[in-house]
């Protein structure tokens, strides 16, 4: 195995390398230990991946063996063994494969979904207008535009900001991913029993409480489906699925059920609107803390898109500074330190180590964005650093929020464009302003399901 710190029977390397997740204590473990070491919970081995160069090796050199999710993971056993985030071999390759051609199917990477990004920005900038530059929790208008646009592509409909209904749903969301603690599921993966004991200490319970909130909320949209399902009219995701089914009615092994059409719209569904509603919170404190920036911006979007021109893909390109700021902001709100864990499948010798089969594999993106010998001083916001001499974008290399291999995060594109296209308008139409000129920036993080800030404060001035 590669190295890792004192093992003792029972608690493997809890005493030893404690329960930390943060990214001080990781670098620790990482400059005693090299790029690759284990960790062990009871009897269970996890292989800790850091750095650029071992991450693309391991997982794309040993692909077939490391693709997998874990066999036991609450997210799996929460989904009855289906969806697409938490499933393995070929109920996750038809599936996944599936959600991608239809969410291509539907705009995805495409100009045509770029309308209705931009229809919900219209909306999102009319709820900031109405708070009339007063202080609010930016996560208000955040979380339901995001939720907004995976609705009309899952359900074929948005919702009202104040619609109650997605309101509840919203708040389960940044509950769990905000309880969401990765050491204390591994814990939970290794000795599933624990959740039956009184009390919760691994958090399942709780997290079944807010599945069930999620999944009614879901299951009332595909009965609506199913109400007014007609094979000649598809309209979102749900409608294709359900085509699907028919289609496959005779195939024995068909992996289209009724479990795994609810498991994959809420996986859709959860993995698409916490993410980018996280990574425009981040944007925010960053805009907030660094006014130049937001000048420089606003000055460069002035001279492409003029001060009432309509922003759009198209003006990508044109607009280097105000994607490198865009980059700057993923690289350090880095969303998701530890991406989704991987299950190790068969044995792999890799770098004269035995990866053994049944490991966790855990890919710490942390370690790549926040590299001090490609991102020199990397806890400073510093959108620069992605820019070269000629003014354009570079250095993408060490750049993974979204992971990669053949797990990569299946909402890139659309993550992309939403995060684009908002912060674009956001920096046109408003100044963006703390609480108060007294009022101290937290940066303070929560490490849940993802990795955000904690709630805040923000104004938004309009520009005239
Ligand atoms: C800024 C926004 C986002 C970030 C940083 C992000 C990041 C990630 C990461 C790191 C993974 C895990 C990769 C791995 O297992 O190695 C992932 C998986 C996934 N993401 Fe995203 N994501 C974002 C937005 C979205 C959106 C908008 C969707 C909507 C469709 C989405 C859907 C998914 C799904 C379904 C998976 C599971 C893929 C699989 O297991 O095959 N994500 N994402």
């Amino acid at each position: 195995l590669p190295p890792g710190p004192l093992c003792l029977p029972f608690v493997g390397t809890l005493l030893s390398a404690g329960l930390s997740q943060h990214p001080t204590d990781i670098a620790k473990l990482r400059k005693k230990y090299g790029d690759v070491y284990t960790l062990m919970f009871g009897s269970k081995v996890i292989i800790m991946v850091t750095g650029s160069e071992a991450m693309r090796e391991i997982i794309i050199k040993h692909a077939d063996s490391v693709t997998d999710r874990p066999p036991v993971s609450q997210m799996l056993q929460l989904n009855n063994g289906c969806g697409i985030i938490a499933t393995s071999g070929e109920l996750w390759k038809q599936q996944r494969s599936f959600a991608l051609k239809t969410l291509r199917s539907f705009g995805f990477g495409k100009r045509c979904l770029e309308h209705q990004i931009l229809q919900e920005v219209e909306i999102f900038m009319g709820e900031i207008t109405k708070r009339g530059g007063e202080p609010f929790y930016a996560k208000e208008v955040l979380s339901p535009a995001f939720a907004n646009i995976i609705c009309s592509i899952v359900f074929g409909k948005r919702f009202e900001y104040n619609d109650e209904r997605l309101n509840i749903v919203l708040r389960v969301i940044n509950l769990d991913f905000a309880k969401i603690n990765i050491v204390l599921r591994m814990i939970g993966m290794t000795l599933p029993w624990l959740r039956h004991l009184p009390g919760d200490i691994t958090g399942f319970k709780q997290r079944m409480r807010y599945e069930t909130e999620i999944k009614f909320f879901i299951n009332s949209e595909i009965q609506r489906h199913k109400d007014s399902f007609d094979e000649n009219e598809i309209r979102d995701y749900i409608d294709a699925f359900m085509l699907e089914q028919i289609r496959e009615k005779n195939n024995a092994n068909s992996t289209f059920s009724d479990q795994q059409l609810l498991a994959s719209v809420r996986d859709l569904f959860i993995a698409g609107s916490e993410t980018t509603a996280t990574t425009i919170s981040w944007a925010l404190l960053y805009l907030m803390a660094n006014p130049s920036v937001q000048n420089r911006m606003r000055k460069e979007i002035d001279d492409v898109i003029g001060k009432t021109g309509k922003p759009s893909l198209e003006h990508k390109s044109k607009l280097p500074y105000c994607e490198v700021v865009i980059t700057e902001v993923q690289r350090l709100g880095n969303i998701a330190p530890f991406a989704v864990p991987h299950h190790v499948s068969d044995d792999v010798i890799w770098r004269d180590f035995l990866i053994p089969k049944g490991a966790s594999l855990m890919l710490n993106l942390d370690s790549v964005l926040m590299d001090p010998i490609t991102f020199p001083s990397p806890e400073k916001f510093d959108p620069e650093r992605f820019l070269n001499e000629e003014g354009k974008c570079v250095g993408q290399n060490s750049f993974i929020p979204f992971g990669l291999g053949r797990r990569v995060c299946l909402g890139e594109s659309l993550a992309r464009m939403e995060l684009f296209l908002f912060i674009i308008s956001l920096v046109q139409n408003f100044e963006i302003l703390k609480e108060n000129d007294q009022s101290e920036l937290s940066f303070e993080e929560i490490r849940g399901g993802t990795r955000s800030p904690v709630p805040f404060k923000v104004r938004f001035k309009p520009r005239n």
